[in-house]
């Protein structure tokens, strides 16, 4: 369905992101890790065609057969929060601070043509859990509220690929938990993939059925989740396994 190959991002002469390849299939779960710095963030934007000016990507993204490098930003706006939906890090820079949390999710399926918008936006906060917010402004909700409100404005269009870039980072660790499920319900209900970034190995272990090892801009190890945890090939995924603290989790 989403189809990476020979992905570069670079800023001026210096690749930042050096000739990745990978495959996300309908359905299928797959986690991209690696510490700080290494790349991940700069895949995920590449792909929603949300680079940060002066970076450019080369190589080839397909995304249902449509190769998305190059491609106009018009084309892309269609494409992103629709086909292709984002969870990042930080609620609040998802959410306009002025409008009503409901409204939000509404317009968001109004935005890409969708139909029945106040039904549709009532069915995913009762999915997400949260069924009596609809009136609430952001700054009324906890912060794992607000992802969850983040998540149900992803959802709002049937997305075939959600990638979440950190989703659970900046949430307490007691609604952490909760926010994943709720990720893979709403993924298996769909059968869309999932890109799911993070550092957190326990997550992704939790989460995802293959993973992609980044370090340094590139992929150096792929495999099943089971066998990169427990039998990694690579020295790098050693170490980061090592100063992980999986074994305790
Ligand atoms: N706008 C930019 N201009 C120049 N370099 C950048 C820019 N954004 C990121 N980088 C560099 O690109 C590299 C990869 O960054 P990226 O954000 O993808 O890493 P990451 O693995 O997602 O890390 P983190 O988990 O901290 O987000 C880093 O060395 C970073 O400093």
């Amino acid at each position: 369905m989403i189809s990476v190959a020979n992905l570069t991002v670079s800023s001026g002469g210096r690749a930042l992101v050096r000739d990745v390849s990978f495959e996300v299939g309908a359905g299928e779960r797959v986690g991209l890790i690696g510490e700080s710095g290494s790349g991940k963030s700069l895949t995920a934007l590449a792909i929603t065609g949300l680079l940060p000016e002066g970076l450019r990507a080369a190589g080839s993204i397909t995304f249902h057969g449509k190769q998305l490098v190059g491609t106009s930003e018009r084309q892309m706006s269609h494409l992103r929060g629709a086909e292709l939906a984002m969870v990042f890090q930080e609620p609040m820079t998802a959410l306009n601070p002025l409008m009503r949390v409901g409204k939000q999710v509404a317009e968001a399926i109004r935005l890409h043509g969708g139909r029945g918008a106040r039904e549709k936006t009532a069915a995913l906060l009762e999915k997400v859990g949260l069924p009596d917010v609809a009136r609430a402004y952001p700054h009324q909700l906890s912060g794992g509220q607000r992802q969850r409100i983040v998540l149900a404005i992803a959802l709002a269009n049937d997305p075939s690929l959600l990638i979440c870039d950190e989703p659970t980072t900046a949430l307490d660790v007691t609604v952490q938990a909760q926010m994943l499920e709720l990720i893979l319900a709403g993924v298996a209900e769909r059968d869309a993939g999932l890109l799911f970034i993070t550092h957190d190995l326990a997550v992704v272990a939790k989460v995802c059925e293959r993973l992609l090892v980044m370090h340094e801009g590139q992929i150096v190890e792929e495999g099943s989740t089971r066998a990169v945890l427990t039998q990694p090939r690579h020295e790098y995924t050693r170490k980061l396994l090592a100063a992980s603290d999986l074994e305790a989790a």
